[in-house]
């Protein structure tokens, strides 16, 4: 029976030319990482020596790029090295990595942990050779091939410094990768903030350092001294200086940064764009998942040491680490708001100013967001633009529109002790209705046009017949405008006459106006739209003509009733019209600007003839 056979447990072969092409195809964005995964292995070779030696060990690591009379690209590393056991098991048995612990988990102190690294060189060139020596042992060589083959030889003798060299020759297409320019631009971009010296070789026979200090991830009194630099640090990453600097820590995963506050408003399509070191190496320069999403006005900048990347080094893991992490930063994003609001409100308020639009629609949906942030967000009232804090302060009831025309129909006779709140900017509606549930005690009322024209005091009884008859007289005047004339009294008695039309009216009138200059094709089809809305609307019993209400406490309307100058009284009435439309901000048409300036000039005639 051959079931024993079968069942004997053996391992998998790899073929290292299929694990090449997933490396470069679907793990890696592209053949730029192989240096970045050099720098990261002679990072920690660094730190191995370090641990053995002491920590004040020298070490750095030089790269000789491909240049016209250098075809091989070198990095060299004054790490722990290698001996030819090590090379047979580590560098060439795909996923074995010398990184992790006894249980098997990554090393803190280790930036690699899945043994796959050293592979993605193969993107750039067919042959990788790994020249190294570790304290007191021979120096050996390592070549291995893309085809999957590799070979170790000990070379002895040979006087090599303790360390590591790994030497690649480029294939053509890949020669600009290992160019000066090149490396030095990735070695900046992933590793200017490692704690290990950077050397690249120049032309001149020496070598320039890339190296800078992560100002970023000061924390204490390093971080008070450096205030300045962190600051300029912001202010290069986002081209303006920012409005302000929050210093960042995440304790449970050792991460440590600085959150710097946009001076501007992001466009509303753009997405976070946080960076994020592991280490002092960069793993991702657009993170969206290191703050909470409300997070949209800053721009953060961390190192950690606690979080994980992925297989790719290219983002993070997205377990219960980063999620611990993310409620630190956001938490420490809160406390911001919280102690600005109290010890700079000034600076608050010109943070709420930049970024109203995008916190008001985070706060309307948002209640985490919205249980610390509404309280700063501004809001029109006809009282003024006020905060929401001050709003709540000065009055419990709050009334509320819930369309713009609304609000500036009414704003003129709302008494500024009593100040309603305009809802019709997008997303204040919902905020206003969120307010019972914020606020203790704060109750709410929706004001409708209907129901404050019918709120307005009617004229005493002795007055009715000349109230009517002023009535009858001013709608005639304004019949071409379907505008229907009411008298009502009203304070404050300065104001005139108040325009009052509901959205339904509104849009009736622009669809008859448009109906005067449009083609007989579209008469038709806007005429039908106009019956069957109308209909509608008659149904619910809500089609008015738009009413002008005059105000039969305001000198001027008591003036012109005693008028019998029917000219002077058409004049006027048309004027007080177009004011009224004026003052609720409606835009005035063709009709109405002709009859602004025809109603003045006739005015200036009738005056000086007289
Ligand atoms: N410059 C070096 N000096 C000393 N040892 C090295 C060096 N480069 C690689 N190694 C050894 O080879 C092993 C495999 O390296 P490789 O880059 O493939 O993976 P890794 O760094 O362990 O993990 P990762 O895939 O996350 O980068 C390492 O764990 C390390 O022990």
């Amino acid at each position: 029976m051959s079931f024993a056979l079968e069942s004997e447990s053996r391992p998998f072969q790899v073929d290292l030319h299929g694990v090449v092409d997933l490396l470069s195809r679907h793990i890696y964005s592209g053949p730029q990482v192989y240096l970045r995964e050099l720098l990261q292995n002679g990072r920690d070779a660094i730190s191995s020596r370090r641990e053995l030696a002491g920590s004040g060990t020298p070490g750095q690591m030089r790269i000789f790029p491909v240049t016209a009379d250098n075809p091989v690209f070198r990095l060299d590393d004054d790490g722990v090295g290698l001996n030819a056991d090590e090379m047979g098991q580590l560098l060439a048995t795909v996923g074995r990595s010398s990184k992790r612990d006894i249980f098997d988990l990554p090393r803190e102190d280790r930036l690699g942990q899945f043994g796959i690294g050293l592979l993605s060189c193969f993107m750039v060139a067919d042959e990788i050779e790994v020249l190294s020596r570790k304290e007191g042992e021979s120096a050996v060589r390592w070549l291995g091939s893309a085809s999957g083959t590799f070979s170790v030889t000990v070379l002895d003798g040979v006087d090599l410094p303790v360390g590591t060299s790994v030497r690649l020759r480029p294939r053509g297409d890949d020669a600009e990768m290992c160019s000066p320019k090149k490396v030095t631009e990735l070695a900046t971009k992933y590793g200017q903030y490692l704690p290990v010296p950077i050397l690249i070789a120049n032309d001149s026979g020496g070598f320039d350092t890339i190296n800078r200090a992560p100002v970023f991830a000061l924390t204490g009194e390093a971080r008070v001294e450096q205030r300045d630099e962190i600051l300029e640090f912001g202010t290069q990453l986002l081209g303006a200086k920012p409005l302000d600097v929050i210093e960042l820590g995440g304790p449970a995963t050792g991460t440590r940064g600085t959150a710097y506050i946009l001076p501007y408003a992001p466009p509303p399509s753009t997405r976070a764009a946080n960076a994020v070191y592991l280490g002092g190496m960069l793993v991702d320069e657009r993170n969206q998942d290191l703050l909470p999403e409300w997070a949209f006005f800053v721009r953060a900048v961390v190192d950690s040491s606690g979080l994980k990347p992925t297989a790719s080094r290219e983002s993070l893991v997205a377990d219960e680490a980063l999620e611990v992490t993310r409620e630190e930063l956001g938490a420490a994003l809160r406390a911001w708001i919280l102690r600005v609001g109290i010890s700079a409100p000034h600076k608050l308020a010109e943070f709420v100013q930049i970024h109203q639009l995008g916190l008001k629609s985070l706060v309307a949906y948002d209640d985490e967001l919205a249980s610390f942030l509404t309280r700063w967000l501004n809001v029109e009232t006809t009282a003024g633009r006020m905060s929401i804090a001050d709003l709540v302060a000065r009055q419990k009831h709050i009334r509320y529109t819930e369309s713009l025309e609304e609000f500036r129909q009414i704003a003129a006779i709302v008494p500024a002790e009593e100040p309603v709140v305009n809802g019709g900017y997008v997303y204040d509606g919902e905020i206003i209705r969120r307010l019972p549930f914020l606020f203790e005690g704060v109750t709410l009322e929706k004001v409708e046009l209907a129901s404050l024209l019918d709120s307005l005091a009617v004229p005493a009884l002795a007055e009715r017949a000349a109230v009517l008859v002023f009535e009858q007289r001013a709608s005639a005047v304004l019949e071409s405008f379907d505008v229907k004339v009411t008298v009502r009294s009203f304070a404050p008695s300065e104001v005139s006459a108040l325009y009052l039309a509901d959205d339904a009216v509104l849009r009736g009138m622009q669809r008859s106006a448009a109906r005067r200059v449009a083609s007989s094709l579209w008469n038709d089809v806007l005429a039908k739209a106009e019956k069957s809305l109308g209909a509608a609307a008659e149904l619910k019993g809500q089609l008015n003509k738009a009413t002008l209400c005059a105000n039969w406490d305001n000198p001027l309307i008591q003036t012109l009733t005693q008028s019998n100058d029917e000219a002077v009284f058409s004049r006027t009435i048309k004027l007080l019209y177009v004011q009224a439309m004026l003052a609720a901000h409606l835009p005035l048409g063709v009709a109405q600007r002709r009859l602004l300036s025809e109603s003045l000039g006739d005015l200036v005639h009738l005056s000086l003839n007289h």
